[in-house]
């Protein structure tokens, strides 16, 4: 049986667990339980603190797990990323009052505060920056108003926290978060019989992402324009020809990226092409 671990709070557990039912795992019924049995697919899921999980998979109890790339490099922990999976997006900055630090070399003798301890020091070790660092558990835009510390160091998405506290952020992106599939470093043996289920675990959420990023596009268009119509849909492998009833027209199907459906579908339509239609991808394996 698989062992699979999964953020039971926070940003990464909701997006977690949509992405694992869409690829036809159960999941779990309440908020409150730690771990459920899918005997279908043989999977066992435990449910654990996203901070945790880096740890608990390399330990080797469990096989794979789902965390954010930040709380992985922060755990320090020996686990490697696998597979981004597109949610829970974020940066990792430096903020401050504006006009205390305009750089990380402004930080000598400065003190930090953070929930990502190990970050933050090995980013100003990098840098050859002697400042102090406070580890806080949440919260911590309101270090520096309450004197903890000058400068925070913490995860911004939109950055309606750091506004919110009259904070600027400052320096270069200290790191590029988002939710990974994540497994031990140095597998063993012990791992092989697992390395058949986990390649499927993979496939299946590979499959949910394409199912997420495109959608499938069919469309008419005349034969003599059939070379520059697929250009604009060359699909993943290659588009798929059918003749029509009609003589001198051609039906297309080729995946496109969702996000371009609507600027490929006036660029067909302006070539020539008609009855253009996209339709929502279910489920794919690529
Ligand atoms: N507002 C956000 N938008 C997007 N991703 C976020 C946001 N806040 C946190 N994350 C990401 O989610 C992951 C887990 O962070 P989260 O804040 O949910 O956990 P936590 O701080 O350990 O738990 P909690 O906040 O419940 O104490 C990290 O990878 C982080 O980058
Ligand atoms: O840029 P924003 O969109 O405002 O998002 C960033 C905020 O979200 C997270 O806080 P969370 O809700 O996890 O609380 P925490 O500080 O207690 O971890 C993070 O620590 C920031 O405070
Ligand atoms: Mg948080």
């Amino acid at each position: 049986m698989l062992r699979i671990a999964v953020p039971n709070k926070g940003s990464l557990s909701g997006p977690a667990a949509e992405m694992l039912h869409e690829a036809g795992y159960q999941q779990r019924r309440e908020s409150k339980e730690l771990r459920i049995v899918d005997p279908e697919n043989e999977v066992e899921f435990f449910y654990l603190r996203p901070r945790d999980i880096a740890i608990y998979v390399s330990s080797g109890r469990l096989d794979i797990g789902i965390t954010g790339r930040d709380l992985l490099i922060d755990s320090g922990a020996k686990a490697e990323e696998i597979l981004p999976l597109g949610f829970a997006r974020s940066t990792f900055r430096f903020a401050t009052k504006p006009g205390t630090a305009k750089g990380v070399e402004d930080l000598a003798g400065m003190t930090v505060a953070t929930s990502y301890e190990g970050i933050v020091a090995g980013h100003l070790a990098d840098h050859g920056i002697d400042a102090s660092v406070v580890h806080l558990d949440g919260a911590v835009e309101t270090a520096i108003e309450l004197g903890v510390a000058e400068v925070i160091a913490d995860v911004v998405e939109t950055g309606t926290s750091l506004r919110n506290a009259g904070l600027e952020v400052f320096g270069d992106p200290i790191m590029k978060s988002e939710a990974v599939v994540i497994r031990r470093v140095g597998s063993d043996t012990s791992d092989e019989d697992a390395e058949p289920k986990v390649q499927q675990f993979l496939r299946r959420l590979q499959g949910v992402l394409v199912a997420r990023t495109y959608v499938m596009m069919d469309y008419d268009c005349r034969a003599e324009h059939l070379e520059k119509a697929v250009a604009l849909t060359p699909g993943l492998e290659s588009p798929t020809i059918s003749p029509l009833h009609n003589e001198g027209w051609v039906a297309v199907r080729a995946m496109v990226p969702a996000k371009e459906a609507q600027r490929i579908m006036d660029d067909l339509y302006a070539l020539g092409a008609r009855a253009i239609l996209t339709t929502a991808i279910h489920a794919c394996r690529l």
